[in-house]
């Protein structure tokens, strides 16, 4: 049986924060989903022809998509002084930067570490890496199979196909990993951030695999993180940067590493150097660049950021819903920052007051997790269950409920007076009334649009009963001024997590289906 390693990272809902979270002196409520995308290395046997010593093959394939068109093939040689990453089939099937990105900057990151543990022999150190990509058996090197759970995209067509309704009770009943018709730039994403959740299991089965860290079975943002835990989401960050071309907040890193927790985001300037670096596809194993390595910038104690710990209260649920409004996504973050650098005062005001309400949303979800252990703590869930939340409270936490629903609504207002003034729909009109109705369901406490908002998806919070999830189900299923498509996911604390094949429903055969 070859060695295979199974990592898997969770996806993303900033339920708070959108926007403010890109400045370290606001934060963010980011919540990890129970949906997850996973990564799987498995060394590739010995070839029968004369493999070359001096090169091995790195080979990732996005397992639900067409094989033909989603398979990224690579060389790592070692020539001289220098590991050399070249793509092999970039005439067939294009780039993905995310993947090549993420391939050279662990590789990087791994190499610098065997030198460092070997005392600075940087050839040695370069046959040393090759050899562990190699594998104990001398292979070819690494097979990587990229899967994501369906709630990453979609799934309109494939319901459709089955003559299902979009609805939550249908989704069930999609195989898990369900096969994609099309390749990854032509498939719509839902929101839960596909490439964080890419980068972030990618980068960590790989040092894994090659023995460079060692994880604890689980990570959440409670316990303080292991320092290797702290190396893999550096190191995730800096890739997905570079992928993207900018340095957003990272939440979504975070959050796939770290799990659910209140963000704050890293100085800008922690990746500046690296960022600055001019694009190679080789690593140096020389000595003499000592100055131009990355170990020293994605050191831990380097970077500011902070997760504080943070979660929903038992008994609440987080449903989540990809609205398919048929628009494209313009870049809201740089027009709404042109605006609130254009009418500062105003824009302060805005942030500091929505920074406000979205704290208060903070302290009242943890005033709720306080009282879990309260007598009357499960009774007033039903009781809330059942109501829209108005008239008497009847305890503490029935205050807190309806607090949370309040609070929720100051969030939206802000929101929609920043779309006003910005002239960007975060919160638009449709999607008001959709949430507006939504919320108008017995037992859902509120709502709102995550992230940057847009047409794209929303969240709501609800209580965690069968009758106020098919309710909403229904309303939904009936909408008609856009189609509303719900997700599976629920809110989850894990982050980043070992996987065994057989845990994983649906796992093995998704890795054996070409
Ligand atoms: N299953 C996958 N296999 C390989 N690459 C993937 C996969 N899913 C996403 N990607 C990569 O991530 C890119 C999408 O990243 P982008 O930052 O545009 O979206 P996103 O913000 O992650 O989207 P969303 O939050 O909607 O999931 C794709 O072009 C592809 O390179
Ligand atoms: C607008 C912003 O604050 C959040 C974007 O979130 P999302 O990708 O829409 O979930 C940007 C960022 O934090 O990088």
């Amino acid at each position: 049986m070859p060695r295979q390693t199974i990592i898997s990272s969770p996806g993303k809902v900033l339920l708070a924060g959108g926007y403010l979270v890109l400045d370290r002196q606001f934060s963010g409520l980011v919540v990890a989903t129970s949906s997850r995308f996973y990564s799987c290395v498995t060394d590739l046997p010995p070839s029968d022809e004369i493999s070359s010593t001096n090169r091995a093959t790195i080979s990732v394939r996005a397992g639900q998509f067409p094989s033909t068109s989603s398979t990224w093939v690579y060389t790592l040689t070692l020539s001289g002084e220098e590991l050399v990453l070249e793509q092999t089939n970039e005439a067939e099937v294009g780039k993905n930067k995310f993947i090549a990105i993420s391939l050279l900057k662990t590789l990087e990151l791994a190499y610098e570490k065997i030198e460092q543990e070997q005392g600075g022999d940087g050839v040695k150190a370069g046959e040393e890496l090759l050899r562990r990509v190699k594998g104990e058996t001398g292979g070819q090197g690494l097979e990587v199979v990229v899967l994501a759970d369906n709630d990453f995209y979609s799934q309109r067509e494939q319901l459709a196909a089955l003559s299902l309704p979009p609805r939550l009770s249908s989704l069930p009943s999609l195989q898990p990993f369900t096969q994609l018709p099309r390749p990854i730039p032509q498939t719509n994403k839902t929101g839960l951030g596909s490439s964080a959740a890419l980068v972030t299991s990618l980068v960590t089965s790989l040092l894994s695999h090659l023995s460079i860290i060692s994880l604890p079975s689980s990570s959440t943002s409670s316990g303080s993180p292991s320092t290797d835990l702290l190396l893999v989401h550096s190191l995730a960050q800096y890739a997905h940067c570079l992928a993207q071309g900018k340095v957003g907040s990272g939440f979504d890193i975070s959050s796939a590493v770290f799990g659910t927790h209140i963000y704050r985001r890293f100085s800008r300037s922690v990746l500046t150097p690296l960022m600055d670096k001019p694009p190679t596809s080789t690593i140096s194993l020389s000595s003499s660049t000592a100055t131009s390595k990355a170990l020293p910038w994605l050191d831990p104690s380097e970077w500011d950021g902070s997760t504080t710990p943070f979660r929903l209260p038992k008994g609440l649920r987080l449903i989540l819903a990809d609205v398919d409004a048929g628009t494209d996504t313009p870049s809201f973050v740089g027009k709404v920052l042109e605006w609130r650098k254009r009418e500062a005062e105003k824009a302060t005001e805005v942030w500091k007051g929505l920074d406000k309400a979205n704290m208060q949303l903070e302290k009242l979800l943890s005033g709720l997790v306080e009282r879990e252990g309260d007598a009357d703590y499960d009774a007033t869930l039903r009781w809330a269950a059942e109501r829209k939340f108005e008239g008497h409270a009847e305890s503490e936490t029935a205050d807190l409920l309806i607090e949370v629903r309040a609070t929720l609504l100051v969030i939206r207002e802000y929101l929609r007076e920043m779309s006003e003034l910005s002239g960007v729909p975060i919160e638009p009109p449709e999607q008001t009334r959709l949430l507006d109705a939504s919320s108008d369901v017995p037992g859902v406490l509120g709502g709102g649009v995550p992230g940057a908002g847009g047409y794209d998806a929303i969240f709501l919070l609800t209580i965690d009963s069968p009758d106020v999830i098919s309710a909403v189900d229904d309303l939904w299923s009936s909408w008609t001024e856009m189609s509303v498509c719900p997700l599976l996911a629920k809110q989850s604390d894990g982050g980043l997590r070992i996987e065994s094949l057989e845990d994983v429903k649906g796992l093995k055969e998704a890795l054996t289906r070409v």
